[in-house]
């Protein structure tokens, strides 16, 4: 395809996702509906679509519309692509620019790309950072692995990714965590992963792992587990404890046995509603905005509205009062967001403090500033 037939089908995908449809969904069927194009071509127009949904606000604003045309022609704009050379009108080409599209537009400003009812929550909760936090919200997120330090360490692991053609290097967020900066599309069939030395994981989600009480001989229970990330994290840390996950719902918890057996670690499942205890350790990875991954879910970043921001601070206090339940006498509740925002952070362990006398033991947050996605966690000590 050339360069200009792969915009005209992004175009045709954004179309259909700013109608509502997933952005992942449309690309699947386009690529049904259209096999010729190769993998390159796919992964071309994927990223595309992912600047767009990424970079809305701007490349609308550059490109005189919210349409996946005039997305296209914001990010042709914001690139410094010549516009004659893709707007041709010839065959399988977007239509050239009509007058109204051809006048140039001054560049707008990051904030754009940020939920504009969401401003103010964002600069309060993250004062002087907020705004270079939306200007890095506008990239790509890096992709990052963790080691299985059971099965190995960074420098046997950065050779063995090496063997396959994945370039990655150790980052400083966490002992743990390789940057792959070439070769990420071939994670899922190098020897690496598929042995379990490496796993995909945030390096924000490794360095909170880390920080984690855990020791050997501990119960420990992730109650919001989804697919199992920290739960694995954590048997990777302490294999000599006993490692329990749990969810509300148990079809995100399917990966959970493959992906420990991979990993060599052992997991055990609780029935959604049966999560056993007492625990020395329950992590709760609670439900959330996402804020602070969506250089990776952008849609999200669009779709979250402030009733469902309400709703989640409800949901997030639910499930605090009821994971409290399943802590021992002396142990622990490690509460983590992947947001950036105050109210599901910060205020969240005010009011739990507030509930219950319990005494905060540590606390993180990191944002993309530091490189990875934006996470929040507080280690919640329970006093007798
Ligand atoms: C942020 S995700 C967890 C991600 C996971 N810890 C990981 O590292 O891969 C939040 C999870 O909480 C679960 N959840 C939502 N409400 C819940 C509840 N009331 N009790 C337990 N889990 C709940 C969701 O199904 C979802 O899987």
């Amino acid at each position: 395809m050339t360069p200009a037939a792969r915009i005209q089908a992004a175009i045709e995908i954004l179309d259909r996702a700013l109608r509502g449809s997933p952005a992942e969904q449309v690309l699947t069927n386009w690529a049904r509906t259209h096999r010729f194009a190769g993998s390159g071509d796919r992964a071309a127009i994927r990223d595309h679509v992912y600047v767009a949904l990424r970079r809305r606000g701007t490349l609308a604003h550059l490109g005189g519309g919210l349409s996946g045309r005039g997305l296209m022609i914001g990010l042709a704009r914001s690139e410094g692509i010549e516009l004659d050379g893709i707007f041709t009108g010839e065959r399988f080409a977007p239509a050239p620019l009509t007058p109204a599209e051809a006048q140039t537009v001054p560049a707008g400003e990051a904030w754009l790309d940020w939920p504009a009812w969401l401003r103010p929550a964002l600069e309060e909760s993250q004062g002087a950072k907020a705004a270079p936090i939306v200007v890095a919200m506008q990239s790509r997120a890096p992709v990052f692995l963790r080691v299985n330090l059971a099965k190995g360490d960074s420098a046997s692991a950065i050779s063995m990714l090496a063997e396959d053609g994945i370039v990655a290097r150790s980052h400083p967020l966490a002992a743990t965590a390789l940057e792959v900066v070439e070769g990420e599309r071939k994670i899922g069939n190098s020897s690496a992963y598929r042995s379990g030395v490496v796993e995909l994981q945030d390096a924000a989600s490794q360095a909170i792992a880390s920080v984690l009480p855990i020791a050997p001989g501990m119960r420990v229970l992730d109650y919001c587990a989804g697919g199992g990330g920290k739960a694995l994290a954590l048997a990777a840390r302490a294999p000599q404890a006993a490692i329990f996950a749990h969810d509300i719902d148990a079809g995100r918890m399917r990966d959970i046995p493959a992906r420990a057996a991979r990993a060599g670690a052992r997991i055990g499942l609780r029935q959604p509603g049966k999560p056993g205890g007492p625990y020395d350790l329950v992590v709760v990875d609670a439900p959330c905005s996402g804020s602070g991954t969506w250089r990776r879910t952008p849609e999200a970043k669009w779709a979250l509205t402030p009733d469902r921001l309400l709703e989640l601070t409800q949901i997030q206090r639910d499930i605090l009062a009821t994971a409290r339940k399943l802590v021992a006498p002396g142990g622990a509740l490690a509460y983590m967001t992947c947001s950036l925002l105050a109210d599901e952070n910060e205020r969240q362990v005010e009011w739990f403090l507030a509930q219950t006398g319990w005494t905060e033991e540590a606390r993180l947050a990191l944002t993309p500033l530091d490189g990875a996605d934006g996470f929040f966690a507080s280690v919640l000590r329970r006093a007798d």
